[in-house]
Order: C-alpha cells, then sequence, then structure tokens
C-alpha cells in the first residue's frame, strides 16, 4: 500500500505522541538503511563511505548511518550542508552530537565538494518528503558532485530533487543505485525507478495504532 506524504507526517507525529519518538524512528530508519547497504555491497570494511546530510531528518538519518557504517570499519565522512548550529531539529542534533565524539567518522561541514579522496559510496542524506522548490545552495552542488562521480549511490528514503509525493523532480536530482524509505512506501517514489533504483520499503517499528484515523 502506498501513502501520501501528509499521511507519513501525521502517522509519525501520532507515533511520536504514543511514545515512540522520531529519535527512535531516526535510529530504526538508519539502522535499517545500512542493514539494505551492507547486504548488498557484502563488506564494508575499509570502504570509503561519503554520507551527504542536509539540515533535516532525512539529514538525520544520515547521522545515524554514518555511526552504524563506522561499526562495520568503513571509513566514514560526513558533509553536513551548512553550519551545525542550524541543524534542524533535536533527533538530527543528538546524532550530530554524538558524532562529534567519534574519531572514526570524519565530520565537514558547509558544503563544500573538493574532497581529498574518491568515495566508493556515496549516501545522498540532503533531502526527503521535506523538499520544496528549486534545489538551493549547497544542496545543489553537493547533487551535482553526487551525479558526476562514478561510485555505488545510495537514497535515503527518496533520491534528493524527487517529490516523494508527486514522482516529479526538481530542477536538479540524484540518480541513485539503490533507495530505501520508510514506514510505507510513498506514492511518487515508485513512479521513478530510474533514480531510485533498488527500492525498498522498511518498517521502523511505528505502532500500527499511529494509523489509526489517518490510513
Ligand atoms: N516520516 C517518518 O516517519 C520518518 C521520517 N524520517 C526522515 O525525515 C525526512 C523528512 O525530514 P524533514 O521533514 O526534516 O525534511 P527533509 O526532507 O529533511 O528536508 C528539510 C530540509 O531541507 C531543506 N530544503 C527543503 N527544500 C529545499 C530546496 N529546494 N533546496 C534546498 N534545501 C531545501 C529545508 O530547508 P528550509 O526550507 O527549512 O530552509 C530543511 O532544512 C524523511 O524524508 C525521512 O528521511 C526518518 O527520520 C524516519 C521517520
Ligand atoms: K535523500
Amino acid at each position: 500500500m502506498e501513502i501520501t506524504v501528509d499521511q507519513m507526517y501525521n502517522i509519525e507525529n501520532k507515533g511520536h505522541d504514543m511514545g515512540f519518538l522520531k529519535k527512535f524512528m531516526m535510529e530504526n530508519a538508519g539502522a535499517a538503511a545500512v542493514k539494505r547497504l551492507v547486504e548488498k555491497l557484502g563488506n564494508v570494511d575499509s570502504k570509503n563511505i561519503l554520507i551527504f546530510v542536509g539540515m533535516g531528518n532525512n539529514g538525520g538519518d544520515g547521522l545515524v548511518m554514518a555511526r552504524h557504517l563506522a561499526g562495520y570499519g568503513a571509513k566514514v565522512t560526513v558533509m553536513l550542508l551548512g553550519n551545525p548550529e542550524n541543524i534542524k531539529t533535536e533527533e538530527s542534533n543528538w546524532n550530530w552530537s554524538i558524532l562529534e565524539k567519534m574519531p572514526s567518522v570524519k565530520l565537514m561541514t558547509g558544503g563544500s565538494t573538493d574532497f581529498d579522496f574518491k568515495p566508493d559510496v556515496i549516501i545522498d542524506g540532503i533531502l526527503g518528503t521535506g523538499i520544496s522548490g528549486e534545489i538551493r545552495e549547497p544542496y545543489a552542488s553537493a547533487i551535482n558532485y553526487i551525479n558526476k562521480t562514478d561510485c555505488y549511490k545510495f537514497a535515503v528514503d527518496v533520491p534528493s530533487g524527487l517529490d516523494p509525493q508527486t514522482g516529479e523532480t526538481a530542477n536538479i536530482f540524484t540518480k541513485c543505485d539503490m533507495t530505501v524509505t520508510f514506514h510505507k512506501m510513498k506514492q511518487g517514489i515508485p513512479k521513478r525507478k530510474d533514480l531510485t533504483g533498488e527500492l525498498f520499503a522498511e518498517k521502523i517499528g511505528i505502532p500500527p495504532e499511529a494509523e489509526e484515523g489517518i490510513l
């Protein structure tokens, strides 16, 4: 069953109000995404994994993935597309502060794309269901870098620039090899398998009762 983005936000908020906090949803989302990625790649030990992280909760999922991938022995670099002080949500900020205590994960901020290494894997945690309008900098440069870099690409929730509700694309958008979306499939995502690559919807522990009155 495919749901709307509005329904997803309402379910998320209802789950949060029941006490299954968005922080727990984010943790389960990041963990499920890493499981699929590691299953696909077989082994990420000492692989260079570059994670682009937006300032919202799509980015937050990417921060959770960074921590899990470090646990699998990957060489993880996180590029936050802004200033840490401007991270939008408590749950995303929570994950950023954990990474600040982890020398095993390299943290970069601001969004420049001249890296001194070639990534084996890029994770697109730039934009998810919160996308609106033309893609602004530094998100645009990050998307362009992803598209011009030849490596395995993984999209968190949805390829950035693809509207998960309508399936329409913004002026620029990523083209990925795998996409993992969360809880239930959003209506627009399966319309662009050419951008999502292999597509999965993973449960993240939201109580089914959180859908009552919404679905
Ligand atoms: N639902 C669930 O159950 C769960 C959802 N989860 C995750 O949350 C995600 C939704 O998070 P979200 O609402 O924070 O929105 P998100 O996609 O991160 O974007 C907002 C940021 O992007 C920016 N921005 C927007 N448009 C832009 C543009 N054109 N060009 C440039 N920037 C633009 C915007 O900036 P602003 O407009 O505020 O200045 C803001 O900073 C969802 O996709 C999933 O991954 C999981 O945690 C698990 C549980
Ligand atoms: K994304």
